[in-house]
């Protein structure tokens, strides 16, 4: 069986290229840029006023207060036409274009307007409150790195600039299915050797929190021919297939065969792990697909580990898991045959974070999932004494709701 770290190794020696996709930047937030944002235009696009006060020639100012006559005014979208002469001042707003002439802005404060006339009380320097054309930067200039996860402050620097459309790379289409003739919806009455389907919504879900697009999410029963059918078509849809259940050693579990009998080669089957020992993973030309186990523990983990760092990696986030460092509360002995993914909560005392596994761990627990923030990968063998620190790996799309 391999560990941990080889099956890891495995997936990503066979991620595809992260293919690309070009969005209306309104539509690209919280998207990765596939290509280096260059400067169309300088910026400021053209000379202009800081503040809202009087344009003026600097050298009018030599001995103050001084009195000029107002001959214009230039507003914000609205250039005053003329050129500034000696002994003149233009009205200026915010924004607005500097006159041809001028020079330098005196705010509104630091002058008295009288009809027509203005008295200049104080001034800086030659070029105050002038904000110059290219001063920030020129055309050319590099402003955003390829790579570059979009949020608002970079979508006004694209708008700044005119620049309408971005690639960046796309969200992973990925189709879901349970598996096992006993699950049946929640919605519906089931009799008591049946069990309401909570795989479906827990990993449909966590794939859309991970920015996948989820094209199809369904049961199927345990059937050998109707699987590699469903195999087969969705390898037209998906770039990921993802199935709960039926990866185990039971006469019922076809989910191997299938993918075997649909063209998918296996790359692995079975973790030295727990929970999630029997995870396969096979790869076609166009599609990976993980069968995760059906224990709806298996299940969660091995998305949290494994397809969801994949599905990330697929949109240009290398790993963007959050993990808190944190401390043992009290001792800890491992001693099993399987390294363990042991869920853990986190509490914040004086001293920082302490992390503390939950009692009960079964595959079968959801409360072992629901109470926890994270995990730890310990063992097979291995004690952690009161104190010593881990990293807990929060559950990933935790890390917006303040752990750590
Ligand atoms: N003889 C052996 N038996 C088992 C082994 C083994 O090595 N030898 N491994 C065990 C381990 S570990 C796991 S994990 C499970 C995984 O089995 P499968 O992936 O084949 O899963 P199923 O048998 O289909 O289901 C397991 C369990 O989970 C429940 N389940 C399934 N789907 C859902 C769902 N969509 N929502 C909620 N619960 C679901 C199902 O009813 C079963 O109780 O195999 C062990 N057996
Ligand atoms: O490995 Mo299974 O996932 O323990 O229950």
């Amino acid at each position: 069986m391999i560990s941990i770290q080889e099956a890891m190794e495995r997936i990503w020696a066979r991620l595809p290229e992260k293919k690309r996709e070009t969005l209306d930047i309104s539509e690209s937030t919280g998207r990765v840029l596939a290509h280096q944002v260059t400067a169309a235009e300088p910026s400021p696009r053209f000379t202009n006023s800081a503040m809202d006060g009087m344009a003026v020639r600097f050298e009018d100012l030599q001995s103050l207060p001084v009195e000029l006559s107002i001959v214009g005014e230039s507003r914000a979208g609205v250039p005053f036409q003329g050129i500034v002469q000696n002994g003149q001042a233009v009205r200026i707003s915010t924004g607005a274009v500097l006159p041809q002439g001028a020079d330098t802005v005196i705010p509104i404060e630091d002058c008295q307007v009288e009809q027509s006339r203005v008295k200049v009380l104080t001034a800086k320097k030659k070029g105050a409150n002038v904000r110059k054309k290219g001063e920030e930067f020129e055309s050319g200039e590099v402003l955003l790195a390829s790579g570059t996860t979009l949020f608002p402050e970079h979508l006004a620097l694209l708008a700044a600039q005119g620049i309408q459309r971005v690639e960046v790379y796309a969200r992973p289409r990925v189709v879901l299915l349970t598996t096992g003739s006993e699950v049946k919806s929640f919605k519906e009455e089931i009799a008591d050797y049946e069990i309401r389907d909570s795989n479906l919504l827990m990993l449909g879900e966590a794939i859309k929190l991970a920015g996948g697009a989820l094209v199809v999410s369904d049961r199927l029963p345990d059937d050998f021919s109707l699987t590699v059918q469903k195999l087969k078509e969705a390898q037209n849809k998906a770039d990921v297939i993802v199935l709960s259940g039926g990866v185990s050693v039971g006469p019922h579990d076809h989910v191997k065969k299938a993918a075997a009998e649909a063209g998918f080669s296996e790359v692995f089957w079975k973790v030295n792990q727990q929970p999630g020992k029997p995870l396969f993973f096979a790869a076609s030309d166009n599609t990976l697909l993980f069968g995760l186990p059906g224990n709806p523990v298996s299940a969660f983990m091995s998305m949290a580990h494994y397809v969801y760092p994949v599905l990330r990696r697929l949109q240009g986030f290398d790993d963007d898991r959050a993990v808190c460092v944190a401390r043992a509360r009290s001792r800890l002995e491992i001693n099993k045959k399987r390294a363990q993914l042991l869920r853990v909560r986190l509490e914040k005392t004086d001293e920082g974070w302490h992390f503390i596994p939950l009692k009960r761990q079964g595959s079968h627990m959801i409360t072992s999932i629901s109470q926890a923030d994270g995990y730890i990968v310990v063992g097979p063998v291995e004690t952690i004494e009161k104190d010593e620190t881990r990293n807990v790996y929060l559950f990933p799309w935790r890390k917006s709701y303040g752990l750590c």
